[in-house]
């Protein structure tokens, strides 16, 4: 199963964002962090910022909303080209209507699973997403712990995942270096963002590399 490595430019320059993009040219995806300060206690960018990314970006953006009423917002992030814009699964009244819609636009749907967000209800749904994030830290800042103990939840969708005969995505989220990167692997995951363990290396393209190699030693053996 291919692998991706998705660095988050919650942990990039802000005031250099398209300078910031040319440092990950070997990322198979740019992780955009919206956050709203209501769902999150923290405020990012929002729709201006992902659309104008979306037009310098060589590399397709995967956008993740850490925002209320998604029901609402998440469609007009799919309307900017983004390639998947993936929301919380607390935040949408109806997870299945608005992944049809994202769908429809023409964006890949996620939905993410914060650590205590439990992964039963969207087993059996599976078909209804393109990736399911599953948060292995709380959402709402880069730099945080890696948290092993949602690993049996990534497992429990990657049976699941199995079973179906799906290909939809798993994607981690939190703490992923070169040293956790291979539990999230054996447990399941494909694809792997990572704010700091990229953009706080020295040269951001040698940390993606490591990253890559180190998740690649660790496939999922459970497949
Ligand atoms: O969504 C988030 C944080 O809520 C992430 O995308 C962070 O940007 C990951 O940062 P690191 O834990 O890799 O530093």
């Amino acid at each position: 199963m291919p692998q991706r490595i998705n660095p988050s430019i919650l942990s990039a320059d802000f005031a250099n964002l398209e300078a910031e993009l040319g440092r990950i040219a070997s990322a198979d995806l740019v992780h955009v962090d919206v956050m709203d300060n209501h769902f999150v206690p923290n405020l990012t960018i929002g729709r201006p910022v992902v659309a104008r990314l979306q037009e310098v970006s060589p590399i397709p953006l995967d956008v993740h909303l850490m925002i209320d009423d998604a029901d609402r917002w998440a469609p007009g992030y799919a309307e900017t080209g983004a390639y998947s814009v993936t929301f919380h699964a607390e935040a949408a009244a109806d997870p299945v209507g608005l992944a049809r819609r994202i769908r429809g636009i023409g964006s890949r749907a996620g939905i993410a699973l914060k650590p205590g967000t439990d992964a039963e209800p969207y087993l059996e749904l599976l078909g209804e997403f393109d990736q399911v994030l599953v948060m292995t830290v709380e959402p709402g800042f880069g730099g945080q712990s890696f948290m092993p103990e949602t690993m049996p939840k990534l497992a429990r969708l990657a049976d699941a995942r199995a079973r179906h005969g799906l290909d939809v995505w798993l994607q981690v989220d939190g703490g992923i270096t070169t040293e956790t990167i291979g539990r999230a692997a054996e447990a399941g995951a494909d694809t792997f963002v990572a704010g700091s363990a990229v953009f706080g290396a020295g040269v951001p393209a040698e940390a993606i590399e490591a990253l890559r190699e180190a998740a690649s030693r660790s496939g999922h053996r459970h497949r």
